[in-house]
């Protein structure tokens, strides 16, 4: 065999035995993490190539283990041995991450090659040519060794070759056009931009997908002043309670053990006297580790924390919703919505299990392997290191497995809560169609559908975690037998087996948390993606950067050649424009779809308009702060929303420091008073969900008093008194004379004859004002105005219309009208 003897040939020798496999792993470990960062492109490797490189790498990992053998067999130097495995470690790992990726990061691979064959060659020359060979043993060496030399040496050619072609491919596209066009003007030059911008929607996509850890820092970094706000001092304590804790468990993980050695050793030795002092150390290790000692203190340190940081993201998650736009909420499954928020806590929980058991959980594994070779030798910390390996692989490989499962039962299980949401929600609906039953089959079909995948998740766990036990009882066993060979031979102590056996948990226990934390944060993470998702909503409508508050002097409403589209594909405004002086009324009336409705949302600022600009009193409503916008206005809506609270509770919500006096008043206003009073609680009754417990006439006449609390500068009437009868509108109509006196008034109505006295009618059709003008003026005219005039004339002969519309030509056209003038 090769002589090791001498400097500096040893020397050399010695050092890149060492270097070898940490050089390989830092060079793979910079480049992968170089790639992540800068969002290198994935190379889908070709099924071959993929095959023929794991296959030259297997025959180096076949090499190494040979050599190993070789090396152990004729006692070695340690480094000699120390080498071959490590670098059977390391490439045996690379090769099962090339085995299971199909596109992957390719100039780790290619770095780590290099270095590869950089060192066979370097040894080839150290070991073979300047350490003369003895014997045939000898020569298998160096055959080992040449052999490596030319098979990285292919792989390098082959890497070489593979990442030149994804380079001459991308060239290619560029250097072509540029020949082909005027790259900053033509055709292809659109097309590059298209192909930027798809790259770049596909890197913000790879950032915020759960594969990438990038987009998640993002969250992570946006949530931590929430999480522990800098100026808290019971948070800062409680963390430095935490971080205490981690620091002194460390130490106890190998001082409680180690002291049972120290204690077995003495009683081994034949000593007649009970070792106090050990024991006494070994007892107050015991019960600083222990729940009575630093644990509690760090219970109740982590509860605070975790209590509070899940209060914080939950209304973080709730003011965000609530911050969101009208197309948000309009396109939003409140049931989704709703899981989001409550799931934050997971989202906390996260971070803290990282922080408080990952990392800590790393160092563990690291000191771990080290204090097993402490104790006995290196190759204590191979078994180990191999045993670990392999546990960490198929935990790899098993999460995947079981997490599509998970998933599947978290999607199954929100579809069943939808269901439940839905029917609940719209309960009314399923009972006018009779639909009890089909909603209870769909709940139950739902149901057994997730209860079936959850069973099938578990199923998957427990073969996982059986399989795996096999790999640690081994390494359990086979460390066992290590340790007792050992002690026969008399190079180690008794106490170092106990110590060994103590420490044991401490060993595996990085080992296991690690593979099954893979499995719980990437649970973790699938709950937390849909509030990750939901924060990075952005409102569509905000506050300009310096929002000035709105300043209303008349009152004066202007719409400046507005369009508007809730979809790109079909404008629903176009060029609308009026002014709207305090004191007057503006009525719109129209077809339904005609997009009434949408100009007073517009309004709101509930959506902003895609061209022209809405002013009030000279103000452009982009330009004020909402809050302030929405302050000046009021609304009666088509369809009022109530809380499910009292009626006093949901009137006083349109002026919180209102009295009681004031809100009767407003419900006397609105003629709503006498009804509320006949009620068993007068305005302390319920009004139940959405306000079912009231009729459609009192639900509006409930939210007519609102606004008349509200009394605000401007008033938005939309379809305000649709469900009202014709005395108690004439109630309201009087009710509303007073409080829009020197206000400004939108009225959208399709009951004509609530707006005659309008001092301006507008007629929208189809998302155009086609005719304006008071209603005697409209009437004249004999257009659309007076067509729907005539139309709802017959279900109104009391109301005089018909004596109003006399003379109007369309009458005329029609043959109406006596003579006489009646
Ligand atoms: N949130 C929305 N998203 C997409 N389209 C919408 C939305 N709201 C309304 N629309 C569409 O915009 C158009 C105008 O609707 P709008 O409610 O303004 O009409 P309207 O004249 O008030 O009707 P009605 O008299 O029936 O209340 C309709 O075609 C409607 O389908």
């Amino acid at each position: 065999m090769a002589t090791y003897d001498g400097w500096p040939r040893s020397t050399a020798l010695s050092l890149l035995n060492y270097m070898h496999a940490p050089a390989i792993g830092f060079c793979y470990l910079c480049a992968r993490t170089f790639g992540l960062c800068s969002l290198q492109e994935l190379a889908p490797l070709d099924f071959k190539r993929q095959r023929r490189s794991i296959s030259l790498i297997f025959i180096i990992i076949l090499s190494y283990g040979a050599q190993a053998i070789y090396h152990f067999s004729k006692s070695a130097p340690q480094h000699a041995i120390i080498h071959d495995f490590l670098v059977t470690m390391v490439w045996g790992n690379l090769n099962i991450a090339l085995f299971n990726v199909t596109s992957p990061l390719w100039h780790p691979f290619f770095g780590a090659l290099i270095i590869e064959f950089l060192f066979d060659v370097a040894l080839c020359i150290v070991d073979g040519i300047l350490l003369s060979p003895r014997g045939w043993l000898g020569s298998i060496h160096l055959c080992l060794n040449s052999l490596r030399v030319v098979v990285s040496f292919g792989l390098v050619v082959d890497g070489f070759i593979l990442f030149s072609h994804i380079r001459v491919e991308n060239h290619t596209n560029e250097e072509c056009q540029s020949l082909l066009e005027d790259r900053a003007n033509g055709p292809i030059a659109a097309r590059n931009n298209d192909i930027n911008k798809d790259i770049e929607e596909r890197q913000k996509k790879n950032l915020n997908e759960a594969s990438s850890w990038f987009g998640y820092m993002e969250g992570f970094a946006m949530l931590l002043p929430y999480l522990w706000p800098k100026d808290d001092w019971k948070i800062t304590c409680c963390l430095v309670i935490r971080g205490a804790n981690v620091i002194q468990k460390r130490f106890l993980n190998i001082l409680i053990p180690r002291q049972i050695g120290i204690i077995t050793d003495i009683l081994a030795s034949g000593s007649r006297k009970a070792p106090w002092k050990d024991i006494s150390l070994w007892m107050f290790y015991q019960w600083l580790g222990s729940y009575a000692g630093f644990g509690a203190i760090d219970t109740l340190a982590s509860d605070f924390v975790r209590t509070y940081a899940d209060g914080r993201i939950k209304e973080l998650a709730f003011s965000h919703v609530m911050s969101l736009s009208a197309d948000f909420h309009s396109n939003k499954n409140s049931g989704e919505v709703i899981k989001a928020v409550e799931q934050a806590g997971s989202l906390s929980n996260l971070i803290q299990f990282l922080l408080f058991h990952i990392i800590p959980m790393l160092i563990d594994m690291v000191v771990a392997v080290w204090y097993a070779a402490d104790l006995f030798d290196i190759y204590m910390a191979f078994i180990i290191l191999a045993m670990g390996e392999v546990y960490i692989w198929q935990g790899f490989f098993f999460t995947p497995w079981t997490q599509s499962k998970r998933r599947e039962n978290a999607e199954d299980t929100r579809t069943a809560s939808t269901i439940v949401y839905e029917s609940i929600s719209s309960w009314s609906a399923v009972f006018y169609f009779n639909r009890t039953k089909l909603e209870r089959e769909r709940y139950n079909s739902a149901v057994q559908t997730s209860v079936k995948s959850l069973y099938d998740y578990m199923s998957r766990c427990t073969i996982g975690v059986a399989i795996r036990d096999i790999t640690m009882i081994s390494g359990f066993i086979s460390c066992s037998i290590f340790a007792i060979l050992q002690i026969v031979s008399g190079k180690k102590t008794v106490g170092n087996l106990l110590t060994f056996l103590m420490y044991w948990g401490t060993i595996t226990g990085p080992i296991r948390t690690i593979t099954t934390s893979v499995q719980s944060i990437s649970s973790m993470f699938i709950d937390s993606e849909r509030l990750f998702r939901l924060l990075k909503e952005k409102p569509s409508v905000a506050d300009p950067k310096f929002p000035q508050n709105l300043t209303t002097s008349s009152g004066t409403v202007e719409f400046k050649d507005v369009n508007f589209s809730y979809d790109i594909r079909k404008p629903v405004l176009k060029s609308i424009g009026f002014v709207a002086e305090p004191g007057k009324t503006i009525a719109f009336v129209g077809e339904t779809g005609g997009g009434k409705s949408t100009i007073m949302k517009l309004l709101f600022r509930f959506y902003d308009v895609t061209g022209g600009s809405i002013m009030i009193d000279g103000q452009d409503i982009r330009s004020v702060a909402i809050s302030s916008l929405r302050e000046v206005l009021g609304v009666v809506p088509q369809d009022p929303v109530l809380f499910n609270q009292s009626i006093l509770e949901n009137i006083r919500y349109a002026r919180l420091d209102a009295s009681q006096e004031e809100i009767k008043e407003a419900c006397k206003a609105a003629t709503i008073h006498d009804q509320i009073m006949s009620l068993p609680e007068g305005y302390y009754t319920e009004i139940g969900e959405r306000g079912v417990k009231l009729s459609g006439g009192e639900l509006q006449r409930v939210a007519i008093a609102r606004v008349l609390l509200k009394n605000p500068k401007i008033v938005i009437l939309d379809e305000a008194t649709s469900s009202v009868d014709s005395s108690t509108d004439a109630k309201i109509q009087e009710a509303f004379k007073c409080l829009t006196s020197g206000r400004t008034k939108f009225v959208v109505a399709h009951r004509l004859s609530t707006i005659v006295e309008a001092d301006t009618i507008m007629v929208v059709d189809h998302g155009e004002i086609i005719e304006r003008g008071t209603h005697n003026e409209l009437l004249e005219k004999g257009g659309k105005y007076a067509e729907l005039w005539i139309k709802q004339a017959p279900r109104h002969p009391k109301e005089g219309i018909l004596a109003r519309a006399v003379g109007s030509p369309l009458l005329k056209l029609r043959g109406g009208g006596r003579k006489d003038g009646t």
